[in-house]
Order: structure tokens, then sequence, then C-alpha cells
């Protein structure tokens, strides 16, 4: 199976087009107003479209495939529909401490895929993952935030992979939390996921993602899976 690669927290046209040409399979807006890749519906809206048809319009069928990836913590219903209405997301990842029921319930009201996300320090967090299973399409296992972070996801942290060994094959899921152009090869090595998420290991400050650190993490990906 090819890899799924999403580029997480974008906010310029220059970002997502180097993440498009580079060949991620996903890219992810994030709305929540204390993260540094904070953006507004409408701001990511245009953006998209932009990637659709403007400046950064993507060249290749692939780039063309990409899915947009609304990402939200514990947002309630008005929020989500202003985000649906305008960015017209392919896929909604909730990162928040939503229950199973909530997933189902956004599931049916935009009838989108979701992504629940959850946070893996050991291998007993992913017991947590067992009432959500045939309910979210897809899992995102992320680092733990550090003590005092006001993030729950972007915090440029790892986990111990060794926790996922354990894992059913069947289980579809994103490895996320600190990846960068250093250790992917190690973690693809490892883990071998199906999708891989970065934020914080292609950005030069918070919030700040550099075309250069984009296009060599995807080179290092490209170089480990030769
Ligand atoms: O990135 C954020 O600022 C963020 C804020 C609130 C909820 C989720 C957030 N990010 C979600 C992601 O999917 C990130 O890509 C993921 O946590 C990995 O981030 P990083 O460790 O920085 O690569």
């Amino acid at each position: 199976m090819p890899l799924d690669i999403k580029i997480c927290g974008l906010k310029t046209p220059e970002a997502l087009g180097a993440a498009l040409v580079g060949g991620a399979t996903h890219f992810g807006f994030i709305f929540f107003d204390k993260s540094p890749r904070n953006i507004t519906p409408d701001d990511a809206g245009r953006l998209r479209a932009a990637a659709l048809g403007g400046a950064a319009a993507p060249t290749t069928e692939r780039e063309v495939e990409a899915l947009a990836v609304a990402v939200t913590v514990d947002a309630g219903d008005a929020f989500l529909d202003e985000i649906v209405h305008a960015v017209m997301p392919d896929m909604l990842q909730l990162h928040g401490k939503e229950s199973p029921q909530r997933v189902a319930e956004v599931k049916a009201r935009y009838d989108l895929p979701v992504m629940k996300a959850f946070s893996i320090a050991e291998a007993a967090d992913l017991e947590k993952i067992e009432p959500y299973r045939g309910v979210a399409d897809r899992f995102l296992f992320d680092a733990k935030p550090p003590k005092g972070a006001e993030l729950p996801g972007g915090n440029g942290v790892p986990f111990d992979w060794r926790v996922l060994a354990g894992l059913e094959p069947s289980i579809d899921y994103m490895l996320s939390g600190g990846l960068n152009a250093s250790n992917i090869a190690e973690a693809l090595r490892r883990v071998a996921p199906p999708g891989i998420d970065i934020s914080s290991g292609v950005e030069s400050a918070p919030g700040e993602k550099d075309v250069g650190l984009i296009e060599d993490f995807f080179h290092a990906v490209r170089d480990a899976e030769a």
C-alpha cells in the first residue's frame, strides 16, 4: 500500500503548494484559536480553492486527489457547520476528547470520514480506541502533550513507537508526533504505518511552515521508501 502523508497546519499557498508537489495525500487546516497554526474557515476555504485552481494549482493527478482535512478540538455543531460550509473538507480530524457517540454524530451530520486522534504514551493508551472501532474511519496516534502545553497536538514531540508493536494490522491509522526529516526513516522502518502526519517538523518557527523543510521531509520519505 502506498504511504499516506499528511502535512498539517497549513496557512499559506506556498506551503500548501510545496506539500502537494512533494506528494502529500492529505493536507490539514487547524481550527483551534490557541494554535499558532490557527486559520479561519474563510481563509482555509480560499487556500483550498487556490490549491485547486489558483497559484498553488496542482499539476498532477495525485496532487489533485490530495484530501483536505479539517482539524478541530471538541468543536460544536455551529463551528463545524461554518468550517464544512467554507472549506468543503474531505475529512474531519477530531483532536479533542470527543466521545464515540460524538464521532458518530459528526460523521452522520456531514457525511464525511472522521479521523479520531489519540494521545499515546504507553501500550495501555491504545485500549482507548476500542469503543471507536467501526465508528471512526481512521485513527491518528500522536504523542501526549508535554506538561503545561496548551495544544493537544502540534507539539513536535514523538512518543515511544514500540507501543504500536502489538497493534492489529487491520487498524488504519496515521503515525504522528515529532516526525521530521531526520527521524522519518527510522519511524517507517520500525513501525511501517499506513500513514504519517507532520507539522512542527517542517516549520522554521511555531506555525511557520518552511518550503525547504517540506521538501527535505519528502526527500527523506522517498529515500526511506527506496
Ligand atoms: O498543530 C496544532 O497546532 C494542533 C492544535 C490543536 C489540535 C491539533 C493540532 N495538530 C494536529 C495534527 O494533526 C498535528 O499534525 C500532529 O499533532 C503532529 O504535530 P507535530 O508533532 O508538530 O508534528
